[in-house]
């Protein structure tokens, strides 16, 4: 019998914990996986575990509070030691793909500014090859249609094509809580190369992408068989 989502994702979220350290400043990841770890960090918390968390999202901040974890934002603790988070897909040298959940740039910035990043996720996250997950394309709502031109035409020097559109929620755009919109690009495969990702990031229109590259050092993935740890040294 194929195992439970649920209790793969509270595996790799438990694994975590054992990363956790008094006193550390943590960045908490946003979706179904990170959530998991708030939880279980709620009950460490409530046994004495002293910890401040920057959360990823509006959504990880309500969580995270309703269940007691003390909170900063990231203006009051800009540096911090442990990022855990989850991922839509992880490829080869931990490069990831995210923004499933629509949190990818709060998620970018939090990783960005940790001294480490976990990710946690079920063995259906891991890949050869990223891309068979849209990638999620934060951007502002201005110039949509230019910006969604220009996304494709850089698609085309990376010789990818595919249909780019745009997130919906409840009949109308999907809203980060930054304020933006989300495109999801449907490439097929997605090349884990600064080159790429830079080249995204040149786009006015474009705010930041679900492409994590050299941010993640160590992921957390359960199986049916157990977790194993993949390290994004080798
Ligand atoms: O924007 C959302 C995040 O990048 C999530 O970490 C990602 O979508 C994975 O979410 P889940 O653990 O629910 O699959």
């Amino acid at each position: 019998m194929a195992a439970d989502p649920k209790a793969l994702k509270i595996a790799a979220a438990r694994a975590a914990l054992d990363y956790v350290q008094d006193g550390m400043k943590l960045g908490l990841g946003t979706g179904s996986t990170a959530e998991e770890f708030v939880r279980l960090l709620a009950e460490k918390v409530a046994g004495g575990l002293k910890v401040v968390g920057v959360p990823t999202s509006v959504r990880t901040e309500e969580l995270a509070r309703s269940l007691g974890i003390p909170l900063a934002t990231l203006d009051d603790e800009p540096s911090l030691d442990l990022t855990v988070d989850g991922a839509d897909e992880i490829g080869p040298h931990l490069a990831l793909i995210k923004g499933g959940g629509g949190a990818l740039l709060r998620e970018k910035i939090v990783a960005a500014a940790s001294s480490r990043m976990i990710v946690i996720a079920d063995e259906s996250k891991v890949v050869e090859t990223l891309g068979a997950f849209p990638l999620p394309i934060e951007v502002n709502p201005f110039g949509l249609k230019a910006t969604v031109l220009a996304i494709e035409h850089i698609g085309r020097q990376f010789g990818l094509t595919g249909e780019i559109r745009l997130r919906m929620k409840d009949g109308k755009p999907f809203v980060t809580d930054g304020g933006h919109f989300i495109v999801d690009a449907s490439f097929g495969r997605i090349p884990a190369t600064k080159a790429f990702a830079d080249e995204l990031n040149m786009i006015p229109g474009v705010v930041e992408h679900g492409l994590f590259i050299g941010l993640a050092s160590l992921a957390i993935v359960a199986g049916e068989g157990g977790v194993r740890v993949i390290d994004g040294k080798n």
